[in-house]
């Protein structure tokens, strides 16, 4: 894999290890990824749980997907080739977070398998906890809901390439949680995620 550095870089490691972090911190932290379709909840319920988690007295933070767009990945569009390096970006940034010991919620249409499996292989091949999260809704349902007026854009044609309309969203086949928005009631969705973040020991039981 090309790393930059034309060969003359060296990892510079630290003196603190994973566990005097999470010692100091009160837990290990770890990434939380959320994938779905524009509108399926990703944000709105990485938003409760962040509140939540912070309420518990834990470290967390979130990585979503406009606000990305507006800052480290401005230079990004929508094609195939842009969702990819967007997506290798900030998996890079959230396993920074992660190590540093916060709970990172990061929430990203992400609709490439392929994207989502290098992001989970970066964070299992540090051994840093990792967990997917489908946010599923049908197209039909986030097409309702269309919280940004967005889906009403793409059907118009203003909008090219809009995942769900004209753009491809490829399901996880796997994922470590499936919330199904339309049908599960937000505090219900936030407590299923932190029995999910228990569980994968990037934070302590209550
Ligand atoms: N063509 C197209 N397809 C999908 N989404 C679009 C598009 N154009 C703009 N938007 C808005 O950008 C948000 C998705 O950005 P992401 O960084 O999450 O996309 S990706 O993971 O790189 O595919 C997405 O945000 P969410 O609605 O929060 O998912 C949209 O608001
Ligand atoms: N149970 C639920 N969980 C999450 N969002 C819900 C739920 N029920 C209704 N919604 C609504 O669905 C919309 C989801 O929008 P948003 O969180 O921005 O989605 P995304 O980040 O996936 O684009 C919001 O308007 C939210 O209020």
């Amino acid at each position: 894999m090309e790393t930059g550095g034309g060969g003359n870089l060296t990892f510079h490691a630290g003196e603190v290890t994973a566990q005097e972090r999470a010692a100091s911190l009160g837990q290990r932290g770890g990434t939380v990824w959320f994938t779905g379709l524009s509108g399926s909840g990703k944000s709105t319920v990485a938003v409760a749980l962040e509140k939540a988690l912070v309420a518990r007295g834990r470290h967390a933070a979130r990585l979503d997907g406009d606000n990305v767009r507006m800052g480290l990945c401005s230079n990004l569009g929508f094609s195939a080739e842009d969702r990819a390096e967007n997506i290798r970006r900030i998996g890079e940034v959230a396993k920074l977070q992660a190590e540093a010991g916060l709970v990172c919620l990061a929430s990203f249409v992400s609709p490439y398998a392929r994207d989502r499996d290098r992001v989970a292989a970066l964070h299992r091949g540090a051994g840093v906890p990792y967990a997917e999260v489908h946010v599923a809704v049908p197209l039909s349902v986030a097409e309702a809901r269309d919280p940004k007026g967005l889906y009403k854009k793409a059907r118009a044609g203003e909008i090219q390439g809009f995942t769900g309309i004209d753009d491809p969203y490829e399901e996880p086949r796997n994922p470590d949680l499936r919330l199904d928005t339309d049908t599960t009631p937000l505090p219900e969705a936030v407590e299923r995620l932190i029995a999910l973040l228990t569980d994968r020991g990037m934070i302590p039981a209550a």
